[in-house]
């Protein structure tokens, strides 16, 4: 009998250090693809898109077949979320998305908890789809934003810059804002769930805009709320590993490390390779962090970072991937060159 062996993204994921760390890319499926915009101009909206299982699991393995990625991750967003609750959520071409704002306690009525797996059930169909369609080898990832960042978009009603409106509430009425946050936390709880449940290995909690807070703030709104999610995960599902990004969280990143309850970490582009290798790989596994606009740039550069980072985190557990996202306009046989290596 062969033991079957575990997938590079669980193994490394459970503390393991890999000869050859596995890799994948945040939004590694996207418009930098040419089959991506190919499908998407024939789905309608975006999230049309995000609710159609069958395109959607296309998507998330069109970047799988190309470049042989160790993960995929369920094309979908964040946004689906408030979606699910009840807010009006659209995306707007060449404006992002766009949102009903919700500012206040009184606003939250348009908010709900009931009927939310109804409004999201596609999703969980999506992750069954793409679990049956995987190689044997792939690991596929669930996800879903952090109660901050995905509160930041229901608040600004869109993206943001100065993020006043959440801002505003969150500091001028923290009672009423935290009624949001644990709308959001139990959300976000049952969501994951269902997505285990129909498949998930993985799960990755995307906090964005976690670097936008001072202290005490982050402290309340990024690492407590993601403590309450990791705890009630981890006692449903004790084997699915969950990887934080508090993307800009600076020197908060040692504890929301140490104090979240995730099993890894995910590093934006500017945390210093040393100073993660010494602070948090030698207590947890790290990702990251290439910075997505050396992919656009590619050559000698993009050559000489990989092997950089690569060096850097050499010593323990690493999951090669960006410090953000796969941006649009990206070649991509730059992300040829990346897998080639990656894969060597
Ligand atoms: C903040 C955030 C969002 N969505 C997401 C985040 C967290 C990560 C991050 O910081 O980038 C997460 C996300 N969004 C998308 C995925 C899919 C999976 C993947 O390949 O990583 C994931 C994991 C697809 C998407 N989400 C979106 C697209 C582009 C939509 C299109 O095809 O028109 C994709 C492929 C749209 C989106 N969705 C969001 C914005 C601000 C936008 C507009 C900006 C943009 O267009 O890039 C919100």
């Amino acid at each position: 009998m062969t033991v079957p062996t575990r997938k590079p993204m669980l193994r490394a994921l459970s503390g393991e250090r890999l000869e050859r760390p596995p890799f994948w890319l945040m939004r590694q499926a996207g418009r930098y693809l040419p089959e991506y915009r190919e499908l998407r101009a024939k789905a309608g909206g975006f999230l049309d898109l995000c609710f159609n299982p069958a395109l959607a699991c296309e998507v998330t393995l069109q970047p799988i077949r190309r470049y042989g990625m160790d993960a995929a991750i369920l094309f979908s967003d964040i946004l689906v979320v408030p979606h699910g609750l009840g807010q009006k959520v659209a995306f707007k071409e060449g404006e992002g998305p766009v949102l009903d704002p919700i500012r206040s306690a009184d606003d939250m009525a348009m908010l709900s908890l009931d009927g939310f797996h109804g409004r999201v059930e596609a999703v969980y169909e999506t992750v069954e789809r793409i679990k049956a369609s995987l190689p044997p080898e792939t690991a596929l990832i669930g996800f879903a934003g952090s109660p901050w960042t995905v509160a930041t978009y229901m608040a600004e009603g869109g993206g943001s810059k100065e993020y006043v409106s959440v801002k505003r509430w969150a500091y001028g009425d923290p009672q009423s804002f935290a009624r949001l946050i644990d709308l959001l936390v139990e959300a976000t709880i049952a969501y994951l769930d269902r997505q285990v449940q129909a498949g998930a290995e993985i799960l990755q909690l995307f906090d964005s805009w976690a670097g936008v807070l001072p202290e005490p703030a982050f402290r309340r709104w990024v690492i407590e709320p993601t403590q309450r999610i990791v705890a009630a995960l981890k006692q449903r599902h004790p084997h699915v590993p969950i990887i934080g990004f508090p993307r800009g969280a600076g020197a908060l990143y040692r504890d929301y490390a140490a104090e979240s309850g995730v099993n890894a970490i995910s590093l934006d582009t500017a945390v210093p390779v040393d100073w993660a290798a010494t602070e948090l790989q030698s207590s947890l596994p790290v990702q990251g962090n290439l910075d997505p606009i050396l992919l656009v740039a590619g050559g000698a550069v993009l050559d000489a970072e990989i092997e950089r980072i690569l060096a850097g985190f050499a010593a323990g557990p690493h999951i090669f991937n960006l410090g953000h996202g796969v941006t649009q306009t990206t070649p991509p046989e730059n992300v040829e060159a990346l897998a080639r290596r990656l894969r060597a």
